[in-house]
């Protein structure tokens, strides 16, 4: 921007309204803030379920997108920065992209109602198409909008301040980033409860729609609450198109040493020195000073890589993990907002007390070794939820792979039996039990034998890969088999079905149709907690209750003195065990990631403002949220190509390629001179007072390309 241009924008400043030092105007950016985070990670809290059981993407699919996602979150604040700088200024930058914003989330709840084309009431979407297109488009409208309003929000504030309330700018820049987790924390707290809720037109199911729609909500609040300032706001003037004149400028330097690649041209000293013949030595110095720091930025995108799979992989890990905390339960999702919390208190411990506590020591902290030491704090994070992993492993049920098959028997006779197993002891199954645990096989084929009068020998074809139960009823030659789970329940559900050794059908709540006498119900997913069945036949009824963990598989046996014992005979066999492991063994990761993001993210935000000059501030803002897209698309690449077999293997992979990305970013920083950009251009300003050939430089050369332009011309007719 030229010179004169930024002094008239300065003068423009009008004296504004203030409270206790500071702006009054300040007060509409920061509950904006606050709105417009809440609304992003509301959202963002519930959007790896939503793909994963609404939308019934397998999880690395859900993870892909979910990343790819955040990714363009952080590719679009380049856009946001040039319509800013270069056309619309910030304040309406704010409010346009912000309505595109919360049209973008209300067209994401409303994807989530499943009852828009639900036509057959059977609770599931019909047209799946038409959900995936709404979600995708309002997803595109949200990273559109919050990525393009994230280096403007931060910066209008900024301009708020007057010169002489330098002190309390650094006070709203730490308050700005306490709302930003105060936001979030609050959110995704709340969005995980309002998708836990059931709602529905036709049939209930997990409330979605509330999930996405309070955040929606949020981010109208949020555009109205920014709007209501308005009159009090310092509005600047766009200041020109920065990035265009840094791209014209590098894009000269590159051409005009190209063209001077000869020996006999004298070299210099720096590439973009070539730029020289035509643009300010200001500029010129300005963009060394942004490319030096953009160079440093390359290893960084490796810290986001690991830090955004909080949002996805680790909530996956909570669903295998129970989360009774006795006085409160914990949902799977809910875990991440352990980060907002340690955020709040780690910023003030480590500002106070830790960073002065190592001035004091002597040792030179700088920003570059703190950014470090935050990699490294990650990677020990990913070990610790890679030992946790390992943990869940040993608890998971051993399920079959692509070529065996899982057999259990289950005996509803009135008599014990033993069945003869290929390969096998003979097993004796008591009346009303089942076998002790799966059997597994590697054939498909398989002859059972029974010590039946007269004696049952029954040929099975199993399917492989999967898990099946023998149902043996109280007439043995009806032996029927019947499929079973053979994953872990989605969300930490529990997955149920009953027998019915009733002698006439039952209707059960919670199951889709009443049990004929002998059959086997389909699985019906439970949550946590005491949960209620009421059995009748029409006539008689009794009540069956029973407490669930997170993440097991019942089968529940009827008797056939079923009303006469009021439902105390019902036997259950346990098909698959809760999970054991507790959530609480994901708070080391969590603590370990948030320190990392406090001394990396943090410090990160302070040296590319420090470093940056003075009207490429948000230049290095966006280039800074860059390097979150590309680790966010490093995410995609890694999960896509490199499946591990083993989830705790693909943590220790994230973790061993961060040490070693840490370890070059130590060597470049080693090398790296820090700077204070206002010194240098106020250095360049005084040196180019003093130089009189600047301007007859400039016109020599607009001359020479008018002269190769006509040239052109001439050789074209
Ligand atoms: N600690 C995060 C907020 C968060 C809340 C809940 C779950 C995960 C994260 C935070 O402060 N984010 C800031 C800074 C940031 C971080 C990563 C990429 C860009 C910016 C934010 O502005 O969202």
């Amino acid at each position: 921007m030229p010179d004169s241009k930024m002094d008239e924008t300065k003068k423009k400043k009008k004296k504004t309204a203030e409270c206790c030092g500071y702006p009054i105007s300040i007060f509409f950016i920061v509950v904006n803030e606050f709105c417009e985070r809440f609304s992003y990670y509301g959202m963002r809290a519930v959007l790896v379920l939503y793909f994963r059981y609404f939308l019934l993407w397998d999880d690395d699919l859900a993870t892909s997108i979910y990343h790819a996602f955040v990714a363009l979150c952080y590719l679009t604040p380049i856009l946001g920065a040039i319509i800013a700088d270069s056309w619309l200024g910030k304040f309406k930058t704010i409010i346009y992209l912000s309505i595109v914003y919360a049209v973008g989330q209300v067209v994401m709840a409303v994807s989530t109602i499943h009852d828009i084309t639900d036509a057959n009431r059977d609770g599931t979407p019909d047209n799946f198409t038409l959900h995936i297109a709404l979600s995708m488009l309002g997803l595109v409208l949200i990273a559109l909008g919050t990525g393009g309003i994230k280096p403007c929000v931060a910066a209008f504030g900024g301009d708020q301040f007057q010169e002489h309330q330098s002190r309390q700018l650094n006070t709203f820049f730490s308050v700005f980033y306490l709302c930003i987790n105060a936001g979030s924390l609050l959110s995704t707290l709340i969005t995980p409860v309002l998708r836990a809720q059931e709602c529905g037109i036709h049939t209930q199911q997990q409330c979605y729609p509330l999930a996405f729609g309070v955040p929606a909500a949020l981010m109208v609040v949020s555009l109205v609450v920014f709007i209501a300032g308005s009159g009090m706001y310092t509005k600047t003037a766009p200041e020109g198109n920065i990035m265009g004149s840094v791209c014209k400028c590098i894009w000269f330097a590159l051409n005009n040493r190209f063209r001077h690649r000869s020996d006999i041209y004298p070299k210099r000293e720096h590439w973009m020195d070539w730029a020289e013949e035509k643009y300010d030595k200001l500029l010129i110095a300005q963009i060394k000073m942004v490319l030096k720091v953009l160079f440093l930025y390359i290893p960084l995108p490796m810290f986001w890589t690991l830090f955004d799979q909080k949002g996805s992989r680790w909530t996956l890990q909570a669903t295998t993990m129970t989360g009774d905390f006795g006085g409160f339960v914990l949902q799977p999702d809910q875990m991440q907002t352990v980060n907002p919390i340690l955020i709040l208190t780690l910023v003030p411990i480590m500002d106070r007390i830790i960073f002065p506590l190592i001035k004091k020591c002597g040792l030179n902290f700088s920003p570059l070794k703190r950014m470090t030491v935050g990699m490294l704090f990650a990677a020990t994070a990913f070990i610790a939820a890679a030992l946790v992993q390992m943990e869940i492993d040993k608890t998971l049920p051993n399920f079959p792979s692509s070529s065996e098959s899982q057999l259990k028997v289950v005996n509803m006779h009135s008599e014990s039996l033993i069945v003869t197993v290929p390969s096998q002891e003979p097993l004796l199954i008591g009346s009303f039990e089942s076998s002790p645990d799966y059997i597994t096989f590697d054939q498909q084929d398989i002859r059972l034998a029974f010590n039946t009068t007269p004696e049952i020998n029954k040929d099975l074809s199993l399917i492989k890969g999967s898990r099946q139960t023998l149902i043996i009823p109280s007439e043995p030659a009806e032996m029927y088999l019947k499929e079973d789970i053979k994953s872990k329940p989605k969300e930490g559900k529990n997955a149920v079905r009953f027998v019915n050794g009733w002698t006439a059908y039952l209707n059960i709540t919670n199951l889709e149709s009443s049990l004929q006498p002998s059959e086997t119900s389909n699985y019906t997913l439970v949550s946590q907690g005491m949960r209620k069945f009421t059995l009748t036949d029409g006539i008689q009824s009794c009540e069956f209750s029973r407490k669930f963990g997170f993440g097991s598989s019942y089968t529940f046996l009827i008797p056939s003195d079923l009303f006469s014992t009021d439902c105390e005979s019902i036997k259950e066999i346990e098909d698959m065990q809760p999970n054991s492991v507790h959530m609480a063994l994901q708070i080391p990761q969590y603590f370990l990631i948030t320190t990392g993001e406090v001394m990396f993210s943090v410090t990160g935000l302070q040296f590319s403002y420090s470093q940056a000059p003075k009207n490429m501030k948000s230049v290095l803002q966006a280039g800074w949220l860059c390097t979150n897209a590309v680790g966010n698309i490093i995410v995609l690449i890694v999960a896509e190509l490199g499946k591990l077999p083993k989830q705790w293997a693909e943590y220790v992979l994230f973790a061993s390629l961060l040490v070693a990305v840490s370890i070059i970013f130590s060597i470049m920083a080693y090398f790296y001179t820090y700077i204070d950009p206002a010194e240098i251009e106020a250095e360049i300003l005084k040196q180019q007072e003093t130089d009189p050939d600047k301007k007859k430089k400039k016109e020599t050369l607009e001359m020479e390309e008018k002269e190769n332009e006509q040239e052109i011309k001439q050789t074209k007719i």
